[in-house]
């Protein structure tokens, strides 16, 4: 099939690694040096378009979304035809060189809206899983691959873990582990007039750091955490991409505002008592989507954190439609949602 939009869905990998020597714990990962990130982005065919860094973390945007490392643990999202996959071996050589090894490994994603323009591995979910079964080493001996389903058959959340047997904590948040979720939102259908804001002007004469400032401020992203550093880029003639920094918080926001593929996802990790309601409907408000996934990862979850979400997204004209609920090694539940504008048929 000849290709015909990009695609806007992402593949994420999440990476966790540990080491017997605490002084690695305070930069570990972060000591890896640029020319080794980049060779790894190569494999996986995407370049760095900007990069910075706070006390806890380093973000960088990419040419095809982003790239988070912590001192034990490196989160890496990447959509179009990239082969994300392939980041996996250079990824853990260049923390063996540094003493660390891998302790877990978590892959997701969506449904591509142009499954058959994607390369190898991620020429099918089966493909994906048998590659990564191939990779990973045999001390993450703790694996499940699962399709968790909507009401709609062309979207699904696909999900693979893999951990060793010994619970590693390097956690530095302040809150208590089973607080703290992982939140994919994926949003296709955007509306069309708040999608043009994605566009820039023809020979605006701005840089892609100023022009996407400018998009921060005009669409209201800068609203969803006042207190993060963003770090945003506008592609041209159009697109968007966002890292923000909050101490040890990440969240990133990514657009594809082209009409018959749009797609924008924001993604970040939240604390049960944080402002959920509020950040997931400036999401909300900011695309107005006439579909939307919500999958949250936590090792556990709860029907009022459930409740909260839905409170929060449906008197915004979108309706719950399905909820799957999947466990996985290691006491990781995952609940994938999805919702669809009320003036569209399901
Ligand atoms: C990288 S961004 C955001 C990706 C994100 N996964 C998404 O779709 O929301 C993709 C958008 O930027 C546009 N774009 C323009 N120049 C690009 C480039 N050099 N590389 C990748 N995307 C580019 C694409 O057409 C698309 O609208």
């Amino acid at each position: 099939m000849a290709v015909s939009g990009f695609e806007g869905f992402e593949k994420r990998l999440e990476l966790h690694f540990f080491g017997d020597d605490p002084i690695i714990f305070q930069l570990g990962l972060r000591k890896i040096v640029f020319e080794s990130i980049q060779q790894v982005l190569e494999a996986v065919q995407c370049t760095v378009v900007s990069a910075v860094g706070n006390s806890y973390f380093d973000a960088y945007v990419l040419s095809e979304s982003s790239l988070f490392v912590y001192p034990t643990k490196i989160i890496i999202k990447t959509c179009g035809t990239t082969q994300l996959l392939k980041s996996i071996l250079p990824l853990i050589h260049y923390a063996n060189q540094i003493g660390l090894t891998l302790c877990s490994c978590r892959y997701t994603r969506g449904s591509f809206i142009f499954p058959k323009a994607q390369p190898f591995p991620h020429t099918s979910f089966n493909d994906e899983v048998t590659f990564l079964e191939d990779t990973i080493p045999s001390n993450l001996c703790h694996r499940k691959a699962s399709i968790m389903p909507s009401k709609s058959s062309s979207h699904s959340w696909h999900v693979f873990t893999a951990h060793s047997s010994i619970t590693h904590q390097n956690h530095s948040h302040n809150h208590s582990d089973s607080d703290i979720f992982t939140m994919e939102i994926c949003m296709t259908e955007l509306d069309p007039i708040l999608a043009r804001k994605f566009f820039r002007r023809p020979g605006d004469g701005k840089t892609g750091d100023s022009a996407g400032k400018e998009m921060t401020e005009l669409t209201g992203i800068n609203e969803i955490n006042p207190n993060a550093f963003i770090c945003d880029f506008a592609f041209d003639p159009c697109g968007y991409s966002m890292n923000g920094m909050d101490n040890d918080w990440y969240s990133t926001i990514h657009v594809t505002p082209e009409d018959g593929f749009s797609y924008a996802s924001f993604e970040c990790v939240g604390s049960v008592n944080d402002n959920i309601v509020h950040v997931l409907r400036k999401v909300v408000q900011i695309f107005r989507p006439g579909t939307m996934s919500i999958s949250t990862s936590s090792s556990d979850y709860s029907n009022e954190m459930l409740k909260k979400m839905v409170n929060a997204v449906e008197p915004l004209g979108l309706k719950c439609r399905s909820r799957a609920v999947d466990r996985f090694p290691a006491s990781e539940t995952v609940v994938f949602q999805t919702f669809t504008a009320r003036r569209r048929s399901v």
